[in-house]
């Protein structure tokens, strides 16, 4: 929705009002005056000031110095690129009598108005739209005492009104000159001046009796159809002149002014009444009449319909006419709140239609296969990966947590079980019996065994009752495990078998006796206390070094955990949204190929008429040919008669001429004979 443009001017005073101060207006010297500045208006009481209820604002206000230049660039200018980009254009100058509209849509040689830089305007922003055709015609009417003429014809018809679908509004049997200029139009123009309306009145030497509507169609093409689909623009720019409201007492008009100044002011009154209607609110407008005068009727795409819309109001500056300045600035206020809604008009053949259809589905199937949904998918497919992946990482973690916690247990159990060894240890003797204490601890490593410093000797119960090959003494059998055995030395599998077979050192009786005897013992009891507390701090180490692995894969796990889930939330968010995409897009194409169905079927019924209209037309032109024939024929015929008839005629003259001849003498000689 587009406001209606509205500028108000003051034409200068006239000479009469310059040379008589008391008429005057804005600096003369009456009472009131008009006070101006460049968008507002207001009157002012000389002696008390600003007068209550006298002020308005508009889009421009222009006084009696502006030029018609100004008044066309502030109002019309944009107006005409809109026209030749397709949208219809309206422009009207409304205002008592010799208020100057004419003037503003005329002008004069020095500074033209409205109309004739409009006109070249259009030519020119044709000319440098390179892409388009244009055809462009022009028509110029009149409205004059509610009948409308055809200002570019002199047959006197009265026209009518019509409206249909296609058309809308439109005025039929109106002429409409194909123009290729500026200079070919002002021709035109000259020719309807000539033939419109003017009169007399005590107010205007040559005032306008009737309303015109000079209009100007611009039609236009793409000259590369392929990329627009066929369309042709078509706009109407309407520019108008309306006759001016007049006061009986003032013009003196009588007889046949009087009529005419009777019809200006009903039509100009509904005008006003439309533009009312269309200024209040939505629901307070109700029946808008443009149904009541032929003007209203055809400027109602331009009030409150498909056009873009100015108003030029002209007053005079006088103080003798300030309730008609202030009729005129209401008139304009209102107008001022009226909106129109312009669009692009675009005319579609039925394979043009059904070409852009085609190519708005094409590009929508596009859309659909491309673009969002597809990017969705590949988002979907990321964020699966993402999942599986983490998924495997955080197995990968339960699997280490699971082994951490397995092995800190067995390092817990095996604390438990050296400390009670130590405390043992601290309370027993150190008797002779205790002679196996005393072998060496390197002589019990396997062969295959890894040397770690403090490693600690598997050995298994089945040989450790076998004296000739145990390598371990009675009394520190099962110090670990297989599973012990394999988690203290960090994987590394010794050959336990070869462990278990490796034959020990032989427990010679006689060897046993000499231990026995022998005295001090080799090794005392302290530094093995010693060796197991080291092993037991190694131990106590190791499993804090495994609390806190555990702890930070646990954290690590959850973390992990958390990632899951909200990788799972963007999933299924992903899916829905994509989901949604897809059913809506799947919508719209099925209500495309709905209308490209309907289109299609429309199309083979117009081409079927068309086809039934071509063979109608070929047999029409053969029976006209066979009628032409005929004709010919008929035309020999008569002209074989005709001489017939002539020379029938011929010798019945001459016949008649020898009877007469014969008769004369005979008279003559019957008289001769008769006399006496
Ligand atoms: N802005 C202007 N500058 C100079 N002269 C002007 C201006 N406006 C109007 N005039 C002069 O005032 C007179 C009346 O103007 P015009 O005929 O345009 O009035 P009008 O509103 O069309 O009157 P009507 O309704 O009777 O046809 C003319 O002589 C015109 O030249």
């Amino acid at each position: 929705m587009e406001k209606i443009s509205v500028a108000v001017r003051f034409r200068p005073p006239t000479q009469a009002a310059a040379a008589d101060p008391s008429l005057a207006g804005p600096g003369g010297a009456g009472d009131r005056e008009w006070r101006i500045d460049d968008t507002r208006v207001s009157l002012l009481h000389r002696a008390a000031g600003p007068v209550p209820g006298a002020f308005f604002a508009f889009d421009h206000v222009f006084d009696g110095a502006a030029t018609n230049e100004r008044v066309y660039g502030a109002l019309v200018r944009d107006l005409i690129g809109a026209v030749v980009d397709g949208f219809n254009g309206t422009a009207f100058a409304y205002g008592q009598t010799s208020s100057g509209k004419t003037f503003t849509m005329n002008g004069c040689d020095a500074d033209p108005g409205i109309i004739p830089r409009a006109v070249r305007d259009i030519f020119d922003t044709a000319r440098q739209a390179d892409d388009r055709e244009f055809l462009i015609r022009v028509s110029y009417m009149e409205i004059y005492n509610e009948e409308i003429n055809d200002l570019l014809t002199l047959d006197g018809q009265k026209l009518r009104i019509h409206e249909s679908l296609e058309r809308g509004v439109y005025v039929a049997g109106l002429r409409e000159e194909i123009v290729n200029s500026a200079e070919q139009v002002f021709e035109l123009l000259q020719l309807g001046e000539a033939n419109r309306h003017f009169g007399e009145t005590n107010m205007n030497v040559r005032s306008s009796r009737s309303h015109t509507i000079f209009r100007m169609v611009v039609e236009s093409s793409a000259k590369n159809q392929i990329d627009s689909g066929d369309a042709i623009r078509v706009s109407v720019l309407n520019l108008v002149d309306l006759a001016g409201s007049e006061r009986i007492i003032k013009t003196g008009a009588e007889g046949v002014r009087l009529n005419e100044g009777k019809y200006i002011n009903k039509s100009l009154m509904i005008l006003g009444n439309v533009i009312n209607k269309l200024s209040e609110n939505g629901k307070q407008k109700g029946h808008i009449p443009y149904r009541d005068s032929k003007l209203t009727r055809i400027l109602q795409p331009a009030l409150g319909g498909n056009a873009k819309t100015s108003i030029i109001c002209t007053a005079a500056p006088e103080e003798i006419h300030i309730e008609e300045t202030r009729g005129t600035l209401q008139f304009a206020s209102r107008a001022k709140c009226v909106s129109n809604c312009a669009q692009v008009n675009e005319i579609l053949s039925d394979a043009a239609l059904l070409k852009r259809q085609k190519l708005e589905i094409e590009e929508l199937r596009k859309k659909l296969q491309g673009s969002h949904s597809e990017g969705l998918e590949q988002v979907v497919l990321k964020l699966r990966n993402e999942m599986h992946k983490s998924e495997l990482e955080r197995d990968r973690l339960a699997m280490e947590l699971e082994e951490e916690r397995k092995l800190r247990m067995t390092l817990e159990h095996h604390l438990t079980e050296q400390q009670k060894k130590l405390e043992g240890q601290h309370s027993a003797s150190t008797s002779a019996d205790q002679f196996t204490d005393l072998i060496e601890l390197d002589a019990l490593k396997t062969p295959d065994s890894k040397d770690i410093p403090d490693g600690f000797v598997a050995c298994r119960s089945r040989y450790s009752n076998d004296v000739e090959f145990s390598p371990i003494p009675d009394n520190l059998d099962n110090i670990a495990g297989e599973d012990l055995w394999t988690c203290l030395n960090k994987g590394c599998i010794t050959d336990l078998d070869m462990l278990g077979m490796t034959p020990g050192k032989k427990h010679d009786a006689s060897l046993l006796q000499d231990a026995k005897s022998a005295a001090p013992l080799e090794e005392p009891i302290d530094p093995r206390c010693q060796r197991l507390e080291k092993d037991c701090i190694s131990v106590r180490q190791q499993l804090e070094e495994s609390n806190v692995r555990c702890a930070a894969l646990e954290k690590e796990h959850d973390l992990l955990r958390n990632d899951n889930s909200s990788l799972q939330q963007d999933l299924s968010e992903s899916k829905r949204e994509a989901d949604r995409l897809m059913a809506e897009k799947q919508a719209q194409l099925d209500d495309l190929r709905v209308r490209c169905v309907a289109l299609e079927t429309d199309l083979s019924r117009s081409r079927q008429e068309a086809h039934r209209l071509a063979t109608e037309k070929q047999e029409l032109t053969e029976e006209l040919g066979v009628e032409r024939q005929k004709m010919e024929e008929l035309k020999k015929d008569i002209r074989v008669i005709s001489q017939a008839f002539s020379q029938r005629d011929g010798k019945l003259m001459s016949l008649y001429t020898k009877s007469k001849a014969i008769l004369e003498n005979y008279k003559a000689s019957h008289h001769v004979a008769t006399l006496p």
